[in-house]
């Protein structure tokens, strides 16, 4: 089959996500902005063209379910309302291939500024890790703001369309049993990487985008790994 227009991107993007996302916060200016038992959440202040683009780094440690599992929540549009709040309407405009989707989400007002929508394709990947001898496959999923004629921006001048690249990546760590025992949750460990760059688009107060970031990211990446712990507690694990 000819490959879709954007999978070169798609590609490239994801590659270049999973690199970014591996660098350590040590060097270029993060600053740990929340804290909350294992999750730590690091961000550096930027503006682009007078607009707040703080790009953002969380890195989680979440016990039990793994990176496949992790990554197939955070790429299923139907579960997606379960667990994002700040989302009004989602649809899945586009299927490009059972991995990659396009979708395009209405993001509820945050008043004062406009309401904000997203198109973006969500592209999940596996990696095979073999530079760490005890990690094990590392799984990706990322999103990355596109265009689509049909879904031109501000659709009736009702939203401002943000521009974003966000990626999820997690890596599964598996501390075998005694003597061949099966493995069980307690034996898992999936360490989480999130970063996402969002521009609003429109001008938006600096206070108010740098106080929702504040406020909703630590809430978003709590609730979504709570969600899928308790989605995954009583189901087969999924390596
Ligand atoms: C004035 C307000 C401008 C910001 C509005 C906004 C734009 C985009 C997004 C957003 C956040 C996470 C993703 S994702 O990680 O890809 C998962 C799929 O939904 C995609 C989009 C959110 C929000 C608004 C609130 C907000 C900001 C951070 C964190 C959480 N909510």
């Amino acid at each position: 089959a000819t490959q879709h227009r954007l999978w070169p991107e798609i590609d490239r993007i994801s590659v270049e996500q999973l690199r970014y996302a591996r660098l350590g916060v040590g060097e270029g200016g993060w600053q740990l902005f929340a804290e909350d038992g294992e999750m730590k959440m690091y961000k550096r202040e930027e503006e682009s063209n007078g607009m707040v683009v703080d790009p953002l780094k969380a890195c989680h440690v979440v016990r039990g379910v793994t990176g496949h599992e992790m990554c197939h929540y955070f790429f299923s549009p139907d579960v997606r309302m379960e667990w994002e709040t700040t989302v009004e309407q989602m649809t899945v405009i586009e299927k490009i291939a059972d991995d990659t989707l396009v979708f395009l989400q209405v993001h509820k007002r945050i008043w004062p500024a406009s309401q904000r929508d997203a198109l973006f394709w969500s592209h999940m990947r596996q990696v095979p890790d073999h530079n760490d001898r005890d990690g094990h496959d590392i799984w990706i999923v990322c999103n990355h703001s596109t265009d689509n004629s049909d879904f031109p921006q501000s659709n009736n001048g009702k939203c401002v369309r943000v521009t974003l690249t966000v990626c999820l990546v997690c890596q599964t760590f598996i501390d075998p049993p005694k003597d061949g025992a099966k493995i069980t949750r307690d034996d898992i460990t999936c360490k989480i990487t999130y970063c996402s760059v969002v521009n609003p688009g429109g001008w938006a107060p600096a206070s108010v985008l740098r106080a929702v970031y504040k406020r909703e990211y630590p809430k978003f990446l709590k609730r979504f790994t709570a969600y899928v712990i308790d989605q995954c507690k009583d189901k087969p694990i999924m390596f």
